[in-house]
């Protein structure tokens, strides 16, 4: 069996071009969404991110604000920028790029935004709507992935699924989506502290693989049919993308979204959705 690709990049090209039209009706209105990024450090793979963030703002219609700051920038220096777009008209919606420089203090950087911009859905008052099942933009990655297992059909009703990873972008909201009665899945989350990964994800109908550990999620522990999402990303000295899911998976899972051209693109397709959907409600 080889398994069908969950192409990332063709379907956020078709979100995109649905957001395209949807900006311009925006415009009409006299409304322009304006998507700010904060970006601190050198990173280059934030940098690349950010970059493909801003590009697909050019191509939907949407006006670019970019920040950014040193590797060296402070706690103050930082939360100042965020202060400053808090308060610009232009910016109706705006992320801070993670991970912060070590010696950030993240949490205070992202409890600073205003929740009504967040483009994320990461600031703790959205995602703690998120836990209380109330409206509120969704976190980007997990909500790319919940649209790609959509777009091919693969049902989340019911299904067994792995989270494997904790972090804020994925490993944390991703099972409190999933576990939404609109979509019934029955989530287990693994980490670093899993005693024995192989085990549960022998069990998975969908596997989230989230963790960043290059090739952890091996052909022998994927039940044959499943779907596996590659979120993960280790890079070679090289810069080139490895994924958290090893190349010998599709030949047994059912389904299979490629790293680089998977849940990437969809992450900053998701991206887009927000904040167009958060000049909507605004436009009234
Ligand atoms: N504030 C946020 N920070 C981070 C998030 C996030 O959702 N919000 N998620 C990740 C990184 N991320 C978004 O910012 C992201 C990851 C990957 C891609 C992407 O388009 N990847 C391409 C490959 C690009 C390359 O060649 O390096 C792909 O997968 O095809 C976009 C955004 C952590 N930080």
């Amino acid at each position: 069996m080889t398994a069908q690709i969950l192409d990332g990049k063709a379907t956020a090209a078709a979100i995109k071009s649905d957001l395209t039209a949807r900006v311009a009706a925006l415009k009409e209105k006299g409304v322009t969404p304006g998507l700010g990024t904060i970006l601190v450090g050198n990173d280059p793979g934030s940098q690349k991110y950010v970059a493909g963030k801003h590009r697909d703002c050019a191509q939907v219609g949407i006006a670019s604000i970019q920040r950014e700051l040193p590797e060296t920038a402070t706690q103050e220096e930082i939360e100042m920028v965020v202060r400053d777009l808090n308060e610009d008209p232009a910016c109706t919606g705006y992320i801070v790029q993670l991970p912060l420089p070590k010696g950030i203090d993240e949490n205070r950087i992202l409890e600073l935004m205003d929740p009504d911009k967040d483009a994320d859905g990461l600031h703790p008052m959205n995602l703690g709507r998120l836990v209380l099942n109330e409206p509120a933009p969704l976190p980007c990655t997990p909500n790319g992935v919940l649209t790609l297992l959509r777009r091919y059909g693969v049902e989340i009703k019911g299904a067994e699924v792995v989270v494997v990873g904790r972090g804020v972008t994925i490993g944390r909201p991703m099972p409190l989506m999933l576990t939404r009665r609109s979509e019934n899945a029955t989530v287990t989350q693994c980490h670093t502290g899993t005693r024995d990964l192989s085990a549960h994800l022998k069990r998975a109908d969908i596997i989230v693989a989230a963790a960043g550990s290059a090739h952890l999620v091996r052909p022998e522990d994927v039940k044959p049919g499943a779907a596996v999402l590659d979120v993960g990303v280790s890079r070679t000295a090289e810069g080139k993308i490895v994924g958290d899911v090893h190349p010998g998976v599709a030949e047994v899972a059912g389904w299979i979204s490629p790293n680089p051209g998977g849940v990437g693109p969809m992450t900053r397709a998701q991206l887009l959705v927000n904040v167009v959907e958060a000049a909507e409600r605004s436009a009234g």
